[in-house]
């Protein structure tokens, strides 16, 4: 799932666009993506790292031993954030063995479509708050170092082209 070559990063900038309706074939796609991000492992995946740039998101924050709790989002959108932030050291699969500290807003309203393609309003806060953001950030095409000072953006391009080159 890393990105190993300059066309996955041309993916990753793309925005996903939206879903016309949840299909058998969409659940079929959101159970393999589901598979995928238990083997990276990670908690959250967005369509695009897959390759495919539509608004569909997949994530399970249960912790290890616990059961499992997967949660489905298709054309999730953010209704509203809460002025207060909270800072997170994130990681990405898409960009290898770089991590740092970003902060968001500590709890969103977000609208999207669940599994069976009905609507549901909710609010996020902590690691659910903050894996949602990131995953969306995906669907616009913006990833998690793009939030960074230059410097620190720089920095982690420079290490994933080193990890590229020593994959
Ligand atoms: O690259 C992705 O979108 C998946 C990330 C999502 C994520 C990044 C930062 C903070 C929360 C979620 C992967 O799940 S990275 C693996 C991971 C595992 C446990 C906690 C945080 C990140
Ligand atoms: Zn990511």
């Amino acid at each position: 799932l890393t990105v190993d070559n300059a066309a996955d990063m041309a993916v990753l900038k793309k925005i996903s666009t939206p879903v016309e309706a949840v299909t058998d074939d969409l659940r079929a796609l959101m159970d393999d993506m589901l598979e995928t991000m238990y083997d990276a492992p990670g908690i959250g995946l967005a369509a695009v790292q897959i390759g495919e740039p539509i608004r569909v998101i997949v994530m399970d924050l249960a912790r290890e031993g616990e059961e499992p709790a997967p949660r489905y989002f298709v054309n999730p959108e953010i209704l509203s954030r809460s002025e207060e932030v909270l800072g997170y050291e994130e990681g990405c699969l898409s960009v290898p063995e770089y991590f740092d500290e970003v902060e968001r807003p500590s709890k969103v309203t977000i609208r999207y479509m669940n599994y069976q393609g009905e609507t549901v309003v909710e609010e996020a806060e902590g690691l659910y708050a903050v894996c949602i953001q990131h995953e969306m950030d995906h669907l616009e095409g913006v990833l998690f170092i793009d939030h960074l000072s230059r410097l620190r953006r720089d920095r982690a391009i420079t290490k994933v082209k080193k990890a590229r080159r020593a994959a």
